[in-house]
Order: structure tokens, then C-alpha cells, then sequence
């Protein structure tokens, strides 16, 4: 059949609130094959690479997916855990199950949450699917992305459009955009700060790396450079500090062109030489660690840095499960699930039962006549 069903829909059933969060995903291995699987899916998405098809597909197989799988392979067997996998996956697992129980004390039993993946497994198809299992008729749709980009968070739309396009009855939707500039956001993001300050000492300055995207994607209007400038600038203002003790940076740039600037590397390498020798860095753009900030950052970056007479390089990791982080979700997916219409605010709920139940009624009886069974 063309479009997924649900044929087993009990029309007593309630119809719940669902939660879709999102991250990007993470190979099913630290492994050359599983990462080459990984990569030809997330770098085939013309969300992530704006070149004509033709051409990339002739780039793609024929050099990167031949050169970088192995390269990558080696950098996540760096951060993959024997017992809990890739950190992205296992720390988008603990979000999921702490924002379920948070969105439990604000709608009881109404509510489903469920994680998926924008390239490879839990895919965002397997999550709503689970979502459906669930009777979830609204859903909110939440990628972890604070800053919104072509690249990520619409990204994200597509797939769950995608999936849509091919469902017999699709819930009603709302989707998440961006959370960047909320203030509980900033706020958590400084207490992380203040902690690492009170507990690791304090440096000269506190380095803000983003993940970058091409320079281009900015020149054709996508907003995210802007708001991670942004994101830094209530950072600063929430911890009181002058424009010269923060900076942004971008990290993680892939192929030739040029990308978002000024470059995490390259700034590492000459923080020490401008008298930067004591710093602090974070990053605002992952809402769970991963590889890019686990190996890229803790491990390449604070090499450059010390290699180049840095003395003092201490991390201050994602929001990741914080009670803080966890909480101001809560309260995002609440505001989002405000102000849904009723069918009809004036019909008696008793009446609606009863009718409810003369037409699952009817819909059996149509059903054991169609199939010859129950
Ligand atoms: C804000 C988040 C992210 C943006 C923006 C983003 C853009 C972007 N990424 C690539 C290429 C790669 N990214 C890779 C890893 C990776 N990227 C993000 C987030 C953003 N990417 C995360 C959370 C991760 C880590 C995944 C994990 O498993 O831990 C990788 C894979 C690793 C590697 O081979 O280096 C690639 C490739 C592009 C081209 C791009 C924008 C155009
Ligand atoms: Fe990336
Ligand atoms: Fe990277």
C-alpha cells in the first residue's frame, strides 16, 4: 500500500500529545563500513551540501566516501563507550527520558515522547511510528538545535515532511524553529559557566565554538551565523562580561571552500601569541556532546592550543542532561502545545462518548463485513 496506516485504530482510544526530539545521528559502530553507511546518507542530504547532484554524487563516491570513513572511524573509536555506544546517542536517550518525565508532571499520562534520529538509527521514521503505536494525534516537533540552519533544522523538517508524505492520517503538527534567544536557555548555559568557574578556576577568556556550515549559506540568507553571534552576546550580557573577555569561533569545517570565520584551529593556534594563555571553552550549538566537541575540541583543539604556549584549556561541557536544560524544554514543548483548537468548545463531553462509541460501533460491523472477521 502507498501510505502507512494505522488499520487497528480503536476510535475509543484518546488521542495524545506527541514529542518528537531530534538530533542528527551517529554511526551504528565506530567502524569503517557503518561509518561509510553514515556518512553516504547524511552527506547525500542537498540540505547539508548545496552543489548540483550530478557533481557531488561524482565527489562523494568517488573520493570522500573513500578517504573520510576511515579517518572518522578512528576519531570515534576516541569517544565510543563499551558500555553505552556513541556519546550523541546515549545523551539524546537520557534527554528523551528525562523531557518525558518532565512533560508527565505537566500532562499526566497524555503525553509521548519519542527520539529519532535525522541520519541513520533510531531514524525519525522509526520514532513516529512509535508515535502513532501511541495514538499521538498533535504532535510538537523538537530538533536539538538552539540556532536554527538550513542545514539542521530544516533539515529536520524535511524528514519528518518526508515521512508525512507518505502517512494515511497525519497528526496535526507544530514545529520548533529556534530556542537560542529564550532567556532559561542563556540562563542555563551561564550557570554551566559559573559552575565550571567555581570548581575547575577561571580563565582569560571563554572561547564560544560553533559548528560551522559554508560561508555561502550565510550570503543566501540562512540565519544561523547571526544567531550564534546572538547566542554569545546574551551569554556575555548574563555573565556581566566586556565584548573582549568572549569570542565566537567555528569549528569542524569540511572540504575546500571557505567557511563561517574566524576558525576554531586557527584561533587556538594564536590565542597564546595574543597573551591568551588561560581559557575557557564551550559549545552553545550542541545540545549533546559528541565527536565534535569530545575529540575535536577536548582532543585536537586543545593540542593546537597547547602546542602554541597555551597553558590553561579547560572544556565546559553541553547542556546535555542538566536539570536546567531538561526543565526549559519542558517549558518550550509547553508553550508549544498551547491554544490547539477544540473540535467544538460548546458539545456536551458525555454526548461526544456516546456518539464516540456508536461509531467505533458502526466502523466494527463495516469492518467484520469488508474482512469476513472480527
Ligand atoms: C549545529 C549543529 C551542526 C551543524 C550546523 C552542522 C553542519 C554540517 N556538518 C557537516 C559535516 C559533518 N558533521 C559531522 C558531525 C556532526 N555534526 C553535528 C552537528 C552539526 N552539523 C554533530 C552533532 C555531529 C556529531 C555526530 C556524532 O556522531 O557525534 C560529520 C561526521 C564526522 C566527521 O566525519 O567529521 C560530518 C562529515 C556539514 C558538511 C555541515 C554543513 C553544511
Ligand atoms: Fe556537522
Ligand atoms: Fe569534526
Amino acid at each position: 500500500m502507498k501510505y502507512i496506516g494505522t488499520p487497528n485504530y480503536a476510535h475509543e482510544s484518546e488521542g495524545r500529545l506527541g514529542v518528537l526530539i531530534v538530533n542528527l545521528g551517529t554511526p551504528a559502530a565506530p567502524e569503517t563500513g557503518a561509518v561509510r553507511r553514515y556518512l553516504a546518507e547524511f552527506l547525500s542530504d542537498p540540505r547539508i551540501i548545496e552543489l548540483p547532484r550530478w557533481l557531488w554524487k561524482i565527489i562523494l563516491h568517488g573520493v570522500i566516501l573513500r578517504i573520510r570513513p576511515a579517518r572518522s572511524a578512528k576519531a570515534y573509536r576516541e569517544v565510543w563507550s563499551d558500555e553505552t555506544g556513541s556519546p550523541l546517542l546515549s545523551i539524546s536517550r537520557q534527554q528523551s527520558a528525562a523531557l518525558a518525565v518532565e512533560l508527565e508532571k505537566r500532562f499526566g499520562e497524555h503525553v509521548t515522547v519519542s527520539l529519532g534520529m535525522r541520519y541513520a538509527q533510531p531514524s525519525i521514521d522509526s520514532a513516529i511510528t512509535e508515535l502513532e503505536a501511541a495514538n499521538v494525534r498533535r504532535l510538537i516537533v523538537l530538533p536539538m538545535y538552539p540556532q536554527y540552519s538550513g542545514t539542521t533544522t530544516a533539515s529536520v523538517f524535511d524528514a519528518v515532511a518526508s515521512r508525512m508524505q507518505r502517512t494515511r492520517w497525519i497528526p496535526e503538527m507544530r514545529f520548533i524553529n529556534q530556542f537560542c534567544d529564550h532567556h532559561a536557555f542563556i540562563k542555563a548555559l551561564a550557570d554551566s559557566v559559573r559552575e565550571s568557574w567555581e570548581a575547575n578556576g577561571r580563565g582569560d577568556l571563554l572561547v564560544t565554538s560553533y559548528h560551522g556550515i559554508p560561508q555561502r549559506y550565510l550570503l543566501a540568507g540562512d540565519p544561523y551565523f547571526c544567531l550564534c553571534h546572538k547566542t554569545s552576546r546574551l551569554l556575555g550580557e548574563e555573565l556581566g562580561l566586556a565584548t573582549e573577555q568572549i569570542r565566537v569561533v567555528f569549528q569542524s569545517r569540511v572540504g575546500k571552500e571557505e567557511w563561517l570565520r574566524p576558525y576554531c584551529d586557527e584561533t587556538m593556534k594564536k590565542l597564546p601569541g595574543e597573551g591568551f594563555k588561560s581559557i575557557d571553552i564551550m559549545s552553545p550549538a550542541f545540545s549533546a556532546d559528541c565527536l565534535e566537541t569530545i575529540e575535536e575540541i577536548c582532543g585536537e583543539n586543545r593540542e593546537y592550543f597547547e602546542e602554541n604556549g597555551g597553558e590553561r584549556f579547560q572544556y565546559i561541557p553541553c547542556l546535555n542532561d542538566r536539570q536546567d536544560h531538561i526543565t526549559f524544554l519542558g517549558n518550550l514543548v509547553e508553550r508549544h502545545a498551547q491554544g490547539w483548537p477544540e473540535t467544538d468548545p460548546e458539545r456536551d463531553i458525555e454526548t461526544e462518548r456516546e456518539q464516540l462509541q456508536a461509531t467505533a460501533a458502526r466502523a466494527k460491523t463495516q469492518r467484520t463485513k469488508l474482512l469476513g472477521k472480527d
